[in-house]
């Protein structure tokens, strides 16, 4: 529940070369998931690797309130004794889903197809996001909400007594958006077919077939048509969530931002539909390698070395942004340290994250010396070579911990420190990060509000 207590401001500062390995937590999605799926299935869930940052214990917190019996056994290792398709009962009081989009889009589908009543809200930056975007298509399902004008927490979702399946063509490329509809599909007796435009992480598709689901996904032009055969028993899984991409972009990119660094990024997931950020970094000429491809928990996985180098500005093609919609603002400081210009297109989502992510970046950017040009749906980096990006701002995190941890890297390379207002977002989905980048030797610190 990030947002409700004293703001943590931080510095970074010209750093010398990083070194070591980094080890980032388990993906946020997949923990998500893991909580949610184990919550309707049958019989218990070991999970191993899963993400202990707020928005995902915060979905914890909201799977009890649902009926789900979870016990923490150590760092990383739950269990999860769900309750059955259909099974969920009302909660007793209003589900406060924290920062967490993720959480509160998900759950609300899981819960669309059963006639139980529940009220969300979360902190200031999650009641300004749109939830319309999820209701409209629950409600074809028969379920109902009310919220405040505009589709904003708080929020009170009535689900459907007697759903009926759905055909839904995703308006937005929002993996939340589908995923929210497969979950509610879940207890609609029939066929539900969601249609994605542009294929978005696919997560929850996977791990519905590991818990035995009947889902087929067909590729449609750059999209997919999923289908999925509601009231199935979903069987209790012993699940391994892979390391978060999205983390590992950081500690990846704080090594090309400073000079003489190489850092290895062990056991991190590649699902084609996250790693776009990866294909971006070595088209600006990144050295990264990709050793020990391996599968794990059903997701492809690598070690990740990473090696400083000259980088040059790119145009990312707006049919990647799906693959790497978290990664945008600290591709934006990364860029900042390239010669020439880096171009990111198609990014109009951005606008609708933790933060205007866009707006975030851009008067960030600004403040520390860099130019960039800012359209409705796109951010324009004017990069300034190595050692060229002047630091010595103060920077808005806006409740967004990704805003937050790339203006600390971006820190870890200018010439004057560069401070955060408020880092304590972080804690959502990378507590340790603070941590991790002091570790490979980052001069990342709390300093004095
Ligand atoms: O499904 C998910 O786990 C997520 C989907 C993305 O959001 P959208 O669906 O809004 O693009 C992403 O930004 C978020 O961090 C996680
Ligand atoms: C957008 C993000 O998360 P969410 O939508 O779950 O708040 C994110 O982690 O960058």
């Amino acid at each position: 529940m990030s947002g409700h207590g004293t703001p943590i401001p931080m510095t970074s500062r010209k750093s010398p070369p990083l070194k070591g390995v980094a080890e980032v937590p388990g993906d946020k999605s997949v923990s998500h998931r893991s909580l949610i799926l184990g919550a309707l299935a049958v019989g218990e869930t070991q999970v191993t690797g899963l993400l202990e940052g707020e928005d995902v214990l915060d979905t914890a917190r909201a799977m009890r309130a649902f009926g789900a019996e979870i016990v923490r056994h150590g760092p990383g290792a739950w269990s999860i004794h769900g309750v059955g398709t259909g099974g969920f009962a009302e909660p007793e009081n209003v589900i406060d889903c924290g920062n967490s989009g993720t959480g509160v889009r998900l759950i609300m589908g899981a819960m669309a197809t059963t006639p139980i009543s529940a009220t969300f809200t979360g902190d200031a930056s999650l009641r300004k996001r749109p939830m319309g975007r999820v209701t409209d298509p629950l409600a074809l399902f028969g379920a109902e909400a009310r919220g405040r004008r505009g589709g904003r927490l708080p929020l009170t979702l009535t689900g459907a007594a007697e759903p009926v399946p759905v055909h839904y063509e995703v308006p937005v490329p929002s993996a939340q958006v589908k995923s929210a509809v497969l979950l509610a599909a879940l207890n609609a007796p029939g066929d539900t077919v969601v249609i994605e435009k542009e294929a978005t992480r696919d997560h929850t598709e996977r791990m519905l077939r590991g818990f035995g689901a009947q889902i087929s996904v067909e590729p449609q032009g750059s999209g997919r048509v999923i289908t999925l055969t509601g009231q199935p028993e979903l069987a209790a899984q012993t699940l391994a969530v892979p390391r978060d991409p999205s983390s590992a972009a950081f500690p990846v990119c704080a090594a090309l931002i400073v000079e003489g660094s190489e850092v290895l990024v062990p056991g991190i997931g590649l699902n084609p539909t996250r790693a776009g950020l990866f294909t971006t970094l070595l088209e600006m000429g990144a050295d990264i390698t990709f050793e020990n491809r391996r599968e794990e928990g059903g997701e492809p996985v690598a070690d990740l070395r990473v090696c400083h180098g000259a980088l040059t500005g790119v145009e990312v093609p707006p049919e990647r942004a799906a693959s790497m919609i978290d990664e945008f603002p600290i591709l934006a400081a990364v860029a900042a340290f390239a010669e020439g210009t880096t171009v990111m297109r198609g990014v109009k989502e951005l606008r609708v994250k933790e933060s205007d992510r866009i707006d975030a970046m851009a008067r960030g950017l600004e403040a520390c010396g860099v130019m960039v040009e800012e359209e409705e749906d796109m951010l324009t980096v004017h990069g300034r070579g190595p050692g060229g990006v002047a630091g010595g701002a103060t920077v808005a995190s806006h409740l967004d911990h990704r805003i937050a941890m790339s203006f600390l890297c971006l820190g870890l390379g200018a010439q004057a420190p560069v401070r955060v207002d408020d880092a304590s977002p972080i804690a959502t989905s990378f507590p340790a990060f603070e941590a991790l980048i002091a570790g490979l030797g980052g001069a990342v610190a709390r300093s004095n509000a």
